[in-house]
């Protein structure tokens, strides 16, 4: 699915070498230190940023052919959360991304977006301002407009970021229920437990591709070490962030 990809900034390159071959309803965990390329990457999968080199296919089809099914859940951080739009027009915007810009949506995509906020534990408050909401929440809304796109392929950056218990577990039935649809998922973490708890394969990222494979036989010490540097320490096989400066 990736082969061969490297993604610049102008004249940096800011990652390189990703080789990965994702099987459908995989869910992968992508790894690494910060400024290691992971929402570089995922942008470019997303479609957001041109590959300096490479190649991303999804199966047969080149990925532009799969635009419309491609979910994007950014960071927090990137979303101007003052923007004059209500949840349900947040949510609405996954409809017009799979029915394509010219088509205006109906009351039915409008249902799929009240059901969504619906099973997400939002139903009822679609008509509200999205800086009306929490963090939790918003990051929710966010997940809702992906469900309502209808994807084969989500990424997720950072989803897990300042998000509590309840919140994740959201986030952790929605990702399974992806896979269990056959849709693909890509999620961005600094948190290894997420890691172990989610995923069936992880890419090690540290500018180049370190290592991807099963989680099993690659969330190793080695394949950490060697992404994180002295980064993380391994206690007894458990991977520790240690943040040293
Ligand atoms: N818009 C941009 N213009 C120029 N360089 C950028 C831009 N965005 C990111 N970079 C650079 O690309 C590299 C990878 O950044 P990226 O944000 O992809 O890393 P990351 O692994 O997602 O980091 P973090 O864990 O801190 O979110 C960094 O050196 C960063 O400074």
């Amino acid at each position: 699915m990736l082969s061969g990809v490297a993604i610049a900034y102008g004249h940096n390159l800011a990652v390189c070498d990703v080789e990965a071959s994702i099987p459908p309803g995989s869910v992968v965990g992508l790894i690494g230190p910060n400024g290691s390329g992971k929402s570089t990457l995922l942008k470019a999968i997303a479609g957001s940023l041109p590959l300096r080199e490479g190649e991303i296919r999804f199966g047969e089809r080149p990925l532009r052919e799969l635009s419309g099914r491609v979910a994007y859940v950014p960071q927090r951080e990137e979303v101007n959360w003052e923007f004059p739009v209500t949840a349900l027009d947040v949510v609405m915007m996954g409809r017009y991304r799979r029915l394509g810009w010219l088509r205006w949506p109906g009351r039915a995509d409008r249902a799929a977006a009240e059901a969504a906020l619906e099973a997400l534990g939002l139903g009822g408050l679609g008509h509200r301002h999205i800086s009306q909401f929490s963090g939790g929440q918003q990051q929710r809304i966010f997940l809702a407009r992906a469900m309502v796109q209808e994807p084969e392929l989500v990424l997720l950056d950072e989803p897990f970021t300042g998000v509590d218990v309840q919140n994740r577990a959201v986030f952790h039935e929605q990702i399974r229920a992806f896979a269990r649809g056959g849709v693909t998922v890509l999620f961005a973490t600094h948190d290894l437990d997420e890691v172990r708890a989610t995923t069936t394969h992880v890419l090690l990222l540290n500018r180049r591709m370190v290592a991807f494979g099963p989680t099993p036989e690659t969330f190793t010490p080695q394949n950490l070490r060697a992404a994180f540097g002295g980064q993380v320490a391994v206690f007894e096989q458990v991977p520790v962030f240690e943040r040293l400066p």
